[in-house]
């Protein structure tokens, strides 16, 4: 049965609508658009309405604070939440090269829709409308977004003023897409007219609809991060190895494992994720055993390879994620660091001896990545930090530390820059 709320033409009405709800959740409600589109705030749309809600709530949420600078000469005082953020994505596609006509009809038409919202029809018209007569250069030159106090203080102590400037610049572009080829990248590279980038992966910068590139009905690549597949090649799974994906779902690691063609066991405890994990299996015609639960109480031993992507912070994907700075407050970091430890020891008991452990974890804070491992490295005598595992094609000496391989945001810059990741890799003695 087809939906026509879902199918008929509207101007974007329906894309816009969606996108404000989710940037009201993600500003008012502190709930990440991961969790409002899982609880259904996409469902009613047709799939391009559905990409263009996300696109858009993305983008506004990235220059959230270009446009709150944008409007404030217009502005005596500040309207309530649902105005101000129509405001803003408003100003964020004008300023961005839409129509201007179109996106103010579409602003004014969905405020004066709300009945607690109506009244500000007028002033939502005026100043979208003033905003249009703005040259676009002067957007290009208002400052670059900057992290929420609560993550910059952090991150400022741990990589410096300059560091962090970097690491927000990139975080203010929209993302390349990252693919990992299933099998020789160099030849999925000239197939696609994509990057090889020096660690394997391969870059688009302009992809467009993802299911539609040559080679995504065959599973001949999937979606990922450079600097997320950098943690799979450092733990080079060998054929016929035995490997544990302790946090395994969606599953790009698993499927780099599984590619490699060891024998992998992908456990994770949110159902949910694994139904994606199932999908990117079957898609790509790669194989493994699967384990709904949690980590901590699998008791199965004996492991050659053990990958641990933990649930972390996820600061290092804010480029891929803006809505992270403004849905969060750093409240849970506490809960998160003490799981990792905890997790990092009960994965140590799983391995065989002379097993190797990769740790890592998509996040900019030492606590969640060189901090652990000196701590592991303290609780347990004879663990040894294999930093030679981390000297991989493509990965620059500097990146490595004496606790692991640290990848930001504003390395590769000028190629549109890296998720950050901390990766380690820790070797179980022969005799424990
Ligand atoms: C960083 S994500 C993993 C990404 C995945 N490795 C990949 O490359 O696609 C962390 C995962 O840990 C899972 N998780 C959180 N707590 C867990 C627990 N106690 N046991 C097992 N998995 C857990 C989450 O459901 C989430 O899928």
């Amino acid at each position: 049965m087809t939906d026509a709320r879902a199918t008929a033409p509207d101007d974007g009405l329906a894309a816009r609508r969606a996108a404000l709800h989710l940037i009201g959740q993600a500003t008012g409600s502190q709930r990440l658009l991961s969790e409002s589109i899982a609880a259904g705030a996409l469902e009613r749309l047709s799939p391009p309405d559905r990409a263009r809600a996300q696109r858009l709530a993305t983008q506004a949420l990235r220059q959230l604070p270009r446009a709150d600078r944008a409007l404030k000469p217009f502005l005596a005082k500040q309207p309530p939440l649902a105005v101000r953020n129509a405001l803003r994505l408003g100003a964020v596609e004008i300023m961005e090269g839409a129509a201007p006509h179109g996106v103010v009809n579409a602003m004014v038409q969905i405020i004066g829709h709300g009945k607690r919202t109506q009244s500000y029809k007028g002033l939502v018209n005026a100043v979208l409308r003033r905003l249009g007569d703005q040259d676009p250069q002067a957007w290009a030159k208002l400052p670059v977004p900057k992290l929420p106090n609560w993550l910059r203080g952090p991150m400022v102590a741990a990589w410096g003023r300059d560091a962090v400037a970097a690491m927000e610049a990139v975080q203010a572009e929209a993302p390349p897409l990252d693919l990992t080829a299933k099998g020789d990248p160099a030849a999925l590279a000239e197939r696609l007219g994509a990057e090889l980038l020096p660690t394997g992966s391969l870059r688009l910068r302009e992809a467009g609809q993802v299911s539609a590139l040559p080679g995504f009905e065959t599973g001949d690549w999937w979606v990922q991060d450079a600097a997320a597949a950098v943690a799979a090649r450092v733990l080079d799974a060998q054929p016929g190895e035995r490997v544990l994906d302790l946090c395994a779902a969606p599953g790009g690691k698993t499927m780099q494992i599984a590619a490699a063609g060891a024998e992998v066991t992908a456990l994770d405890l949110s159902e949910a994720r694994l139904g994606r994990l199932r999908e990117n299996l079957d898609r790509t015609g790669l194989s493994a055993r699967i384990v709904q639960g949690d980590a901590l109480e699998f008791d199965e031993g004996g492991f050659d390879a053990i990958l641990l992507d933990a649930p972390c912070s996820a600061t290092g994907t804010i480029r891929r994620h803006p809505d992270l700075p403004h849905a969060k407050d750093g409240a849970e970091f506490g809960a998160l660091i003490e799981l990792q430890a905890e997790m990092i020891d009960h994965a140590l008991g799983l391995l065989a001896p002379g097993g190797r452990l990769v740790f890592c974890t998509c996040s900019l804070l030492p606590d969640e990545g060189e901090v652990q491992v000196e701590e592991a490295l303290a609780r347990h005598p004879g663990l040894v930090n294999d930093r030679a595992a981390l000297a991989r094609p493509g990965i620059a000496e500097d990146w490595i530390g004496p606790e692991g391989l640290r990848l930001r945001p504003d390395f590769w810059a000028d190629r549109g820059g890296m998720d950050g990741f901390f990766i380690a890799c820790l070797r179980r003695p022969q005799t424990a």
